[in-house]
């Protein structure tokens, strides 16, 4: 039975489509202390959450079973990426359920500070009546800069443009064309600010964007600036911010998110009139989390029935057109990588995998994974997977090359994968054919043709005569039945190789006896 928990609060639609998976169990549990939390999910299968929870490596680490975290929303700093990545959990989310909603609070915070609306409202309930002390200012023909032009910053700047605004954006990713489009003006971080009337945040919170907006570019803005923050706390630095607000540097701010939440009750953010707080209120609206409760809750069943899934936040995200055409060589990939560990016997120090013809499309490196996944997989027990395969091979100090070519040598896809082990290099090519699937065609430089499926036998040995029948003798003696054979060698009384497709297991003990024949140079049994 897989277990799928679920830590914070998310829509109840979301919660069903979980229930819906036959072999599942739903466990759901709020408000877990973090010795609960390290408990629940010890036998957790998938964990879901929202912000509240804060997924450490601490409690990736207690998660004996999990394969996969779902965020139902868009960022992901309350999770340990690199733990996750390390320990081969997939982490998704919801990337696009709630951007409608962050978008108009963001619109509903600038117009509130634009126009006093909170302070107004709470004079008025106090008994006053005070229609001077609350004259505003009008967002037509205002500076708007946008920092972040992804999928809210978009919206945003829509939004911007029809109230008349003149809008700048920054965003590394924006091209003068997008902004262009959009009517708007790209600039860089420092020009988009310095002009701006109003400043709104939109990046994710990363190393690069903390404290983005800090005391020294506080000062340089325009006296009399506005401010939003519905993004992540830690963009901007509450207390530069708060010492901006009070030299009267920054006429008003507008804050959802905070470096610390939930905010402290003592916090200077909340002594201000001109400062508008909200508790993280962005994605709350009814229909946002109906879309990312039951975003990510499908992605999770897709997840964890093997199927395909979107949304993936720690692996390359592909289209569904690369999507189907990568199916058929993931088979292929993960077998070569298999038949490649159970040949090499040892670690590898260097792999090189060459996708040629049409195998050779760019595809995210998910088929380099893949073999990985078969090859170190195979060796390290299952430990490794699609999401941690080339973060193990690089902390393990293996050399992972991967090579493209327009054409195949022979075929018209081609897999190839060399590797190094203390006992020499190997080579392996793989390709697919439309009739009969992936084949094994080359294995250590001699042209062959096998399905690259069931038991093989495989040996090197000296080419000279009666090497086969006594193998076979071997075999036969221990009702191990031969289905295929493939032969090859490159000059008369050299060397030779010799694959076997046998109906059963080899045991170890025939192996022994098959290596201690004279001529000999090496033997292996295989199981794909
Ligand atoms: N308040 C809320 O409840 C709420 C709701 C939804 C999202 N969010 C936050 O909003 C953020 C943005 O969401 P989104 O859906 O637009 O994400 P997105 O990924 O579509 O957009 C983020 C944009 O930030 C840009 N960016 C990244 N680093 C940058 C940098 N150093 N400088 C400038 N731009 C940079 C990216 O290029 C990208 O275009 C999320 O990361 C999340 O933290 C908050
Ligand atoms: O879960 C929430 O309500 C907040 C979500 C929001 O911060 C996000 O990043 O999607």
């Amino acid at each position: 039975m897989l277990k799928i928990l679920v830590t914070d609060d998310i829509a109840k639609t979301g919660v069903e489509v979980l229930e819906s998976m036959p072999g599942a169990t739903v466990d759901v549990r709020t408000g877990l202390s973090e010795s609960e939390l390290l408990e629940a999910i010890a036998d957790a299968h998938a964990l879901v959450v929202r912000s509240q929870t804060t997924v450490t490596d601490k409690v990736i680490q207690a998660a004996r079973n999990l394969r996969v975290i779902g965020r139902a929303g868009v960022g992901v700093d309350n999770i340990d990426l690199e733990s996750a990545t390390r320990h081969g959990v997939l982490v998704i989310n919801a990337p696009d359920g709630n951007t409608i909603a962050a978008a108009e609070h963001t619109f509903a915070m600038m117009i509130s500070l634009a126009r006093h609306i909170p302070v107004a409202n709470r004079d008025l309930l106090a008994g006053n009546w005070n229609r001077k002390r609350f004259v505003g200012v009008e967002l037509r023909g205002k500076t708007l800069a946008i920092l972040g032009m992804g999928r809210i910053g978009t919206e945003v700047a829509k939004r911007a443009k029809v109230f008349g605004m003149n809008v700048i954006g920054y965003d590394p990713f924006l091209t003068e064309e997008r902004a262009l489009s959009l009517g708007i003006v790209k600039a860089s971080l420092d020009d988009a600010i310095a002009e701006a009337d109003f400043i709104t945040v939109h990046t994710p919170l990363t190393k690069e964007t903390h404290h983005m907006i800090d005391a020294a570019r506080l000062q340089t803005l325009k006296r009399g600036v506005r401010i939003v923050n519905c993004a992540r706390g830690g963009i901007i630095d509450e207390l530069a911010l708060c010492d901006a607000l009070r030299t009267e540097q920054v006429a008003g701010a507008a804050i959802d998110v905070f470096e610390s939440e939930p905010l402290r009750e003592d916090h200077p953010l909340r002594s201000f009139d001109n400062v508008i707080l909200t508790p993280h209120l962005g994605a709350s609206t009814v229909e946002a989390q109906e879309n990312v409760a039951i975003q990510v809750a499908e992605q999770i069943v897709r997840v964890l029935k093997d199927e395909p899934f979107d949304h993936a936040v720690n692996l390359p995200s592909l289209s569904a057109e690369q999507k189907a055409r990568l199916t058929p060589y993931l088979a292929l990939a993960e077998k070569l990588g298999l038949f490649a560990a159970q040949l090499a016997q040892g670690a590898p120090s260097n792999i090189r995998v060459t996708y040629a013809g049409d195998a050779s499309a760019p595809d995210g490196g998910y088929l380099t994974r893949t073999v990985l996944k078969g090859l170190l997989g195979f060796q390290y027990r299952g430990e490794i997977n699609y999401v941690n395969a080339l973060q193990f091979a690089e902390e393990s100090g293996i050399r992972v090359q991967e090579v493209r070519e327009t054409r195949g040598r022979v075929y018209t896809n081609e897999i190839s994968i060399s590797f190094v082990t203390d006992g020499g290099l190997h080579q392996l090519t793989g390709t697919l054919y439309s009739e009969s699937g992936p084949r094994i065609v080359e294995l250590d430089g001699y042209p062959i043709d096998m399905p690259s499926e069931g038991v093989l036998l495989f040996t090197r040995h000296k080419d000279q005569p009666g090497m086969i029948g006594r193998i076979g003798t071997f075999l036969g003696d221990a009702q191990v039945n031969i289905a295929g054979m493939q032969v090859g060698r490159r000059e008369s009384g050299g060397e030779a190789i010799m694959l076997l497709a046998v109906d059963r297991s080899v045991s170890p003990d025939v192996i022994g006896q098959i290596a201690s024949v004279d001529g000999i140079l090496m033997v292996r049994a295989i199981e794909l």
